[in-house]
């Protein structure tokens, strides 16, 4: 299958200062991607130099079996079959809901421009709205006309720049997945730039995590989550924390915290480990010799997010049901299920990801929430 979108090793610099480098991407016909990291990293720069508007410093982008962007070579903005949302969905304001919808549909016979908007209308659900003005609608309502109007002249490609950051933080998920399926229904291929985790995992196929103007890896929100190739996208996508461990011939760890898988053994019985441990991989277990004790946790309706202390004074979370209920100062009865457990050896990121040193705030932290809030009785 050949790709609808590609990116090959693509550099893009502002005068001296290159701020992406190196980015190979593709896309078949249909599929979402997102672009995902934390501020700076150079998403929008990506978007924008796909859209053209920054040219690539090295490397090209081809859309559609066209190379669009070459150095030396931009395909102008308009003459890309690129249809855009922002940010603050950027409708006209004195113009109602068919006619900023029908606005790229110039060139189009009236009738035949009728017709597509009303398909369009219909599309997003919005044909009760037609003559209605952007103020009259609710966010997500105008969010729908702004993606009604960037499919209206049937683009090859479709980006979302933050599509729903202003919005509510409840509606933004819930609309991720509803974008998804209308994208997904009428076979739409898309790339989504976000900081947000949740929306990326919520909408896309394929994730491209950026650091410092690079790729930090590329791969299903699953293999991202379940299997992250550095301790940055460890870190990164969703909640955790990295402890140091030591590790004896059996695969036991230290303290009592349980065994290592034997079967995908790639250590030394005295090394010291790095694991990645996610609140699923302590489980609450009232027979178990293992007690630690809970320095903060927080109720999340159906379960509690709890921070737990080792032995040696590192803090690892634990998921439970809510109705376990221990007040933070007491100890719980734990598990360590270790089966899935990611192993970072101490000291080496585990891929050859280069950083390129343009990283501006935020980077190489976790930039998703902390474990659980404060608890100033903790
Ligand atoms: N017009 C410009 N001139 C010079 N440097 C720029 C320009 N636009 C962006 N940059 C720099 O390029 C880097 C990448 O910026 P970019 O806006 O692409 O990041 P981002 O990941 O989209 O960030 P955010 O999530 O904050 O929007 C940053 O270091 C930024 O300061």
């Amino acid at each position: 299958m050949t790709s609808q979108l590609l990116l090959q090793d693509v550099s893009v610099a502002y005068g001296d200062f290159t701020a992406v480098a190196g980015i190979s991407l593709s896309l078949e016909q249909g599929q979402i991607g997102c672009l995902l990291g934390p501020s700076g990293c150079g998403k929008t720069t990506l978007l924008r130099a796909i859209a053209g508007f920054e040219p690539v410093s090295a490397g090209d982008i081809v859309l559609g079996g066209q190379v669009i962007s070459a150095p030396g070579i931009l395909l102008p903005p308009e003459r890309r079959r690129v249809g855009m949302v922002f940010q603050d969905f950027a409708l006209f304001p004195h113009l109602d809901v068919r006619r900023n919808i029908g606005f790229g549909l110039a060139a189009l016979e009236r009738t035949e421009r009728r017709a597509r908007v009303d398909d369009m209308l219909a599309l997003v659900g919005l044909g009760d709205y037609a003559g209605a003005y952007p103020h009259e609608l609710s966010g997500g309502q105008q969010q729908r006309v702004a993606l009604a109007r960037a499919l209206a002249p049937g683009p090859d490609i479709l980006l979302l720049d933050e599509p729903f950051s202003s919005l509510d933080t409840e509606l933004r998920e819930q609309l991720a997945g509803e974008v998804r399926e209308l994208l997904k229904r009428n076979g739409v291929t898309a790339i989504l730039v976000t900081h947000d985790q949740h929306e990326a995992f919520a909408m896309a196929d394929q994730i491209a995590l950026l650091r410092g103007g690079r790729l930090a890896q590329v791969d299903t929100p699953y293999n991202l989550y379940h299997n992250p190739a550095t301790e940055f996208v460890a870190e990164f996508i969703g909640q955790g924390s990295i402890i140091e461990v030591s590790v004896n011939e059996a695969g036991e760890l230290n303290d009592g915290l349980g065994a290592l898988d034997m079967v995908h053994r790639d250590w030394r019985a005295g090394e010291r480990l790095r694991l990645l441990v996610r609140p699923d991989d302590i489980e609450y277990d009232e027979l178990s010799q293992l007690h630690l004790p809970v320095t903060n946790r927080a109720f999340r309706g159906a379960n509690y997010l709890y921070e737990l202390r080792l032995p040696d004074g590192q803090r690892v979370p634990c998921l439970t049901p809510s109705h376990v209920d221990t007040a933070p100062g007491l100890s719980l009865p734990v598990r360590f299920n270790l089966q899935h457990v990611v192993v970072f050896k101490s000291g080496v990121e585990t891929s050859g990801v280069e950083t390129s040193g343009v990283e501006t705030s935020g980077a190489g932290t976790s930039s998703g929430e902390p474990p659980v809030p404060e608890n100033p009785t903790a």
